[in-house]
Formats: C-alpha cells, structure tokens, sequence
C-alpha cells in the first residue's frame, strides 16, 4: 500500500509507505489523493498529520518516472493545492528527509514539524530540474526571496536546526516528530488557516530585488557553466515575485518543459543511478557488494601526512573513526600535525555552527612516528609519495607489525597494487585507495582490486567509502588505473594542439565552456607539472636516458610532445614555482594569466620543428580531447579495468571535473552517436597513424556496428573485470 491512514483521537495520520526514500510515485499521488480525500470528508477528523513510513518523509518525486506516461497521473501540484484548500489543519511530521516533492508536499501543509536528525531542501537542481510542484513559489513566499534562492539554486540538504532558523519548519523536536505533529495538530483545531497557506501570500518587490535576482544570474552563469537548471531556478524564484501564485506556476511548468528539452536533466539523472548503481560492485567471480560482508574499520591510520595524508586523516575523523597519523621525521610530523589540526579545528567549528558538538562527531587524531603503534589498527592508508621502492619498503614494515586481519590500502594513483602485495605475508588484505586531492573535499574513491585482493578486502573499501561520504568505484589494477588512464589520451591532445597553433588559454576556454571545472592546462599547474616530469623520467621518455638521435618529437615510433618536459626543464612547475603554462602572482599564487613567455616559446618551437599551424577551430579542440577520453574509456572496458561505463562516468563526474550535466564521457560519446565518434576518430588517426590513443577501440567498433546502442545495453558486449597489467 502507497500510503495508509488511521485514527489518533480526531487527528486522521496519513503515512506515505513507498520504501526505501517514499518516493513519490504514480502509485503512492494516487493513495494521497484517496486518503487525504477520505479523511477531508470524514466528519470524525477535524485534523490532518501528515507522515513517511520509515522514518523518512519523502525524498520526492519518483525520479524514475520523469519521462514516462507515469508522471503524467495526478500532478503533485494539484494534490499540494488540495492539501493547502483543506478547511482542516494539516501538519507534516518531518522525520529523517523531506526533499524535493517531499518538501513541496510539506510546504502545502499549514503545519511542520521535524525531527532534531532531518534534513529538508530543494535538490532538483543537482538532476538538471527545478522543483516543480509549486516550491519555487510557495518557498519564497514563506523564508523570503533571498533566502530561498539560496536554498534553489544550491540544491542543498539542509539541517533541522537550519531550517527552523530559516522559518522553513515551524518547530524541531528532539524526541517523536510524529507524536509533536498530532499534538501541535489538536491544538491549533479551529484556528484560522488563511495565513497559513502560502500561496495566497504576496511578495513585495523592489528595485534591490531585482538587482539581486540580475546578479544571481551572473553569478550562477560563472559558477555553474553551461548548466541550465541553476538559471531556471532563478527565473522561476523571480516569477514568485511579479506574477500571481498561479501565473507563477505556470512559469514553473514552462521551465520544467524546457529544461527537460535540453538533454541535461537526463544526463544528471543518469549520473545520480550511476552513483548509486557504483556501490552494487560485481566480481568475476560471481560475488556482489549484496553477498560479501565488510569488516567494521574501528581504528584507522594514515602513513604520510603530505596534502594527500592530511585530507586522508580529517575524512577519517569526519567518519568518526579514530586515527593514529604516522611520519618518518620529527620535523615532517610536526609540519603534518599543525597542518591537520588547523583542519580539524575548521571542520569543528563547522559542527559548532550547525549546532553539533564536535567531540562527538569527529574521531580522535593520535600523531606518532613509531610504527610500533599500529599494531591494532583495523586498516591502514598508506599516502607516501608515488615511489614503488619506499611503498615496498613501507608495506613490508606493516605486514610485520600489523594484526594479521588488518587491511593495508595504498593511496598511489597508478601504481602495481600486485607488486605493492607481493612484500606482504597478506596480499589478500591488500587494496588500493585512491583518494582524489583534496581528500575531505572530493567526492571520489577508486578502489582498486588487485590479483589477489580477498572480496572482503573490497567489501570492507567500498563500505568504508561510503562512510566517508564518499562514491567509490571498484576498478581492476592496471597502470593509472581507471581516470588518470584516461587523462593521458586527453592531456596527450592538449598538448599536440599547442603545437598545431593553439594556445593554453585557447584550448582551456574551449574545454570550460564545454563545462569543465579547469581546462587541462589550468588542471596540470594546479597539479603541478613535475609529478609527470619525474614520472616520464623515470619511463626514460625524457632526460639522460633517452638513446642519443631520438628525435624530439617521438619515443618508440610514436608520436611524443615534449613542451611539458621543456617547461620542467626551465623550472616552470605550475602554481607552485609561480609559473607553468600560466604565470602567477607568486609562487603558491591561485589566478593565472597568459604568459608572453609561454607564447614566444610556442612560437619558435613550432617555427624550429616547422609544424604547420591549423586554422583555429574550438570545437575541434572539444572532440579531440573529449574522444580522446572516451575511447580510452572503451579500451578499459574491453580490458575488463572497469566494469560498465556507468563507472567510468562517476569517476570522471566526480574526480575530474567533467560536466555533470553532460553525464560522463562515456554518455557524452553515446548522445553525440558512437558512429559519428568512430568517424572522427577514424579521420584523425588515418591522417595521424603515429598517434594511437586515437586508433579507434574495438569495442567502440562494435557497438557502432550495432548502430550504437543505449549506454546501458554496452554491459552486454564488455569483458569481464579482469586485472591487466
Ligand atoms: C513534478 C514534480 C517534481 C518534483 C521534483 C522532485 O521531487 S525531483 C526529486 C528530488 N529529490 C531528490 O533529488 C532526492 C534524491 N535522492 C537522494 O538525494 C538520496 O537518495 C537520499 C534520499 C538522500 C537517500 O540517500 P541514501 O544514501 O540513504 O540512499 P541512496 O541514495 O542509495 O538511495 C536509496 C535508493 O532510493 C533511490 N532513490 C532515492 N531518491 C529517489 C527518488 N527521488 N526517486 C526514485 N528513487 C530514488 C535510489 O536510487 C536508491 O535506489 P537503488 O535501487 O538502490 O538505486
């Protein structure tokens, strides 16, 4: 049953029951309407409670209906209007989320009451929509335009304490909300109701509101780049300020419409069940994330504490998980605990502010540079510097000291977990862990199984990403694993079209207004350009080791750009020396400009080298980079590294900076077509066959042939997850 209804006294307490989050289906508007209907007639009612079973109100509208004839049975917004109508007071009973449709059904009530532990918001934005039940209307009507634009375009998941501030919710309780709504519902019997329905309310408008609204738009058009949803939100807020409750709804509906025609709420919708489809993990071997149990991880510890450990540390306390913090050198621990604990007292204040005590809500941070200490610990994070001798030598320290069903993760971004293993008396408790700087920030883990990885090793990684928040991806081991894999194909094209012409700043426009969060240049300054230096060295691809004659402009008969290793060469290492493909303010600077000396540069390079310059063309620079992407992508599917391209979204969504609102790579080359994909991959490699990262996979081949299947039938004709090094 979608929804029930009973009798406490005269109070009629209906319970939305559509588990898990009570989402608000077809099924479920249709038992609102007959219940709430039966209760309004019922002369033994003379209130209404309003509830989610559970302990959940409703996370909202079914997300999986949009786009199907289900949406179109019984709008949400008439069952609101029915509810505000009512002549009988109605209360909702706020317990654990009321989101979206959820709070737009509570925000038609007169009445609401939450829980100490709820959380209320208007998180359509983040799947590319608006609320469009009547809360880009009713909303600002009761906290406010500025406020609730806020609350809109932000998407945010809002604490009850805040919301009780923001006038959101009429009262916050500690103990039963149900129980404090049938209260609350008896006392105000008989009371006038007018005031109480918000759509009747009037908002007064004046020239600084509509300065806010102009700049809220500018700021959302450079925050949010290219998504459309924050900007619909906006224009449906200012529609509550200068038309009629219902002229604004109408506004609202209008915008739904043709936010729904540009494709982005689709691609969001997908990136959000890509997420959650990420945690139900499959292995070769038939196990799943639903028959394999994780470990509790009780203690932690981190070894290194450079800006990879320290973030390491504070989202294991944010956890609540206590950690001991180990260094090799006094100096470099006391460096690391100052460093830590400036971050910790932030995320305490945090707490403070949204009225937490944070004692309680953070684990304890013990800073030790005795490994001896670690002989309890139930798992630990290795984040040295990406050297396989030092991790060797680490490894095999731990796997003497440690209790022998301790997990041992490594944080390296690419390298063997299997010859990492190998030191150990335990490769099966060893895993990969790769965290994404900053790691209390950003989102994304790659979990990386290695040959003999046990499945409760990767259960217990993938459960205790998602304790820290976090959306982790199981991934096979094979060099760079799964996302910087990818990067090379991409950075490798960035950088072949300076040579064609283009200039740093050309081809990182190009890729922000596709949507990137930074363009790959402004990206390699950030991260800094001597990590690959060292790593290319290492490689022999640059530096002594290259054999004398080869030509600059190739290694091993492939095509090779070296303006990277130049720039290393002239200690211009990125953000951090002040000077990289951008110059800064200073070392350490964060605003980047063009650089004269960047430009001059490129010019003689191309003019010594007599590289002919290409016409500039920015949608050029998009396909070649954004294919260059996805056809790697395919050849880690084929390689069995990840497991659907589903996968491959989520850790370029949400470790790399890829437009949300375009899906992922993958979903990108299956709504541009993988025909038209194929075609431009197969042009460019006939004209450049010393390139072949753009040699056209054999996957994308294949589905193209198929006539370029939707994304999720591609799970069918992928390899198995193997790992392949
Ligand atoms: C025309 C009227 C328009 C109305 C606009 C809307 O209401 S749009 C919907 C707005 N609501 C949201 O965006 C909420 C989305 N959900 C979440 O943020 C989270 O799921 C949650 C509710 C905070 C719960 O998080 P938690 O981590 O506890 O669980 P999961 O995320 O794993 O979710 C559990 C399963 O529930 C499915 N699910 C969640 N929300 C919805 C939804 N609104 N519609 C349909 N399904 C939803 C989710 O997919 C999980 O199911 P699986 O089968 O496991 O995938």
């Amino acid at each position: 049953m979608a929804a029930t209804r009973r009798l406490a006294n005269t109070v009629a307490v209906i319970t939305i029951s559509h588990p898990p989050v009570n989402a608000l289906s077809s099924s479920v508007r249709h038992a609102l309407v007959k219940e709430f209907g039966e209760a309004s007639r019922d002369p033994k009612v003379e209130a209404i409670v309003l509830n989610g079973s559970g302990r959940k109100f409703s996370a909202g509208a079914d997300i999986r209906e949009f786009g199907t004839s289900a949406i179109k049975t019984v709008s949400l917004e008439d069952i609101n209007s029915t509810i505000e109508a009512s002549q009988k007071p109605v209360v909702a009973a706020i317990e654990g989320i009321a989101l979206g449709g959820g709070l737009e059904l509570a925000l038609a009530c007169h009445y609401r009451v939450a829980d100490i532990q709820a959380k209320v918001g208007l998180p359509e934005v983040l799947i590319g929509i608006l609320p469009a039940a009547g809360g880009t209307q009713r909303l600002p009507r009761l906290i406010g335009v500025p406020a609730a634009l806020d609350v809109i375009v932000r998407g945010r998941h809002i604490p009850a304490s805040e919301a009780l501030k923001l006038g959101i919710v009429d009262e916050v309780v500690q103990g039963n909300a149900l129980d404090a709504a049938i209260q609350l519902a008896r006392k105000v019997i008989g009371y006038p109701l007018n005031k109480k329905r918000l759509s009747t309310v009037r908002i007064s408008s004046d020239s600084n509101l509509e300065d806010f609204l102009d700049t809220a738009v500018e700021k959302a058009k450079k925050q949010f780049r290219g998504a459309k949803a924050p900007l619909a939100c906006i224009e449906a807020v200012r529609a509550s300020v200068h038309l009629s409750y219902h002229q604004g709804l109408e506004k609202e509906r209008q915008l739904f419409f043709s936010l729904w025609a540009t494709g982005q709420p689709q691609a969001q919708q997908y990136a959000f069940f890509s997420e959650r489809e990420a945690g139900k993990w499959t292995h070769s071997s038939g196990a799943r994330w639903d028959t394999e149990e994780a470990k509790p991880i009780r203690t932690a510890a981190v070894i290194g504490l450079g800006t990879m450990g320290r973030g390491i540390v504070i989202s294991l306390s944010k956890a609540k998980i206590p950690v001991i913090a180990i260094e090799q050198d006094a100096q470099q621990l006391e460096v690391g605990k100052k460093a830590v604990n400036s971050l910790l007292e932030r995320e305490a204040e945090k707490l403070k502010q949204q009225g937490s005590v944070p004692s309680s809500n953070l684990g304890s941070v013990h800073f030790t540079l005795d490994f001896g200490e670690l002989q309890d610990v139930d798992l630990v994070i290795e984040a040295v510097y990406e050297n396989m001798e030092l991790k060797k030598e680490i490894f095999r320290k731990l796997s003497s000291v440690c209790k022998p069903d301790a997990f041992l993760c490594t944080n390296t971004s690419g390298l063997n977990v299997d010859e990492i293993a190998s030191v150990t008396h335990r490769p099966n408790q060893v895993i990969g862990t790769h965290f994404f700087s900053p790691a209390n920030i950003m989102r994304l883990l790659e979990v990386v199984r290695g040959q003999q990885t046990s499945l409760t090793a990767i259960a217990t990684a993938m459960n205790l990403g998602k304790k820290l928040g976090k959306v982790a991806v199981l991934v096979g081991n094979c060099p760079l694993f799964v996302g910087n894999r990818m990067l090379g194909p991409y950075l490798e094209q960035a950088s072949y079209l300076l040579e064609e012409g283009y200039y740093p700043e050309e081809v990182d426009q190009a890729m922000e207004e596709f949507g990137f969060a930074m363009g790959p240049f402004r990206m390699m300054d950030l991260a800094g350009l001597d990590v690959g230096w060292r790593s290319r060295t290492e490689k022999g691809l640059t530096g002594a080791k290259v054999p004398q004659g080869t030509p600059a402009r190739q290694r091993l008969g492939s095509r090779y750009s070296p303006l990277a290793d130049i720039l290393c060469e002239s200690g211009r290492f990125g953000q951090k020396t002040g000077r990289g493909w951008y110059q800064y303010e200073k070392p350490g600077g964060r605003t980047g400009k063009p650089d004269p000396w960047v430009k001059d540069f490129l010019q003689k390079y191309r003019k010594t080298h007599q590289i002919k310059q290409q016409p500039s063309n920015p949608e050029q620079i998009v396909e070649r980079c954004a294919f260059a992407l996805a056809n790697e992508g395919f050849r880690i599917l084929e390689d069995g590294i990840a497991s659907c391209p589903e996968d491959i979204d989520v850790i370029y969504n949400n470790g790399y900076g890829w437009p949300k609102y375009r899906g992922g790579p993958m979903y990108y080359a299956s709504s541009v077509g993988l025909p038209k994909v194929l075609d431009t991959l197969e042009k460019y490699y006939k004209a450049n066959p010393d390139v072949p990262s753009m040699k056209p996979a054999f996957l994308l081949k294949k589905l193209a042939a198929l006539g370029g299947p939707p994304i999720k039938e591609w799970r069918t004709q992928v390899g198995k997850p193997v790992n392949k090094l």
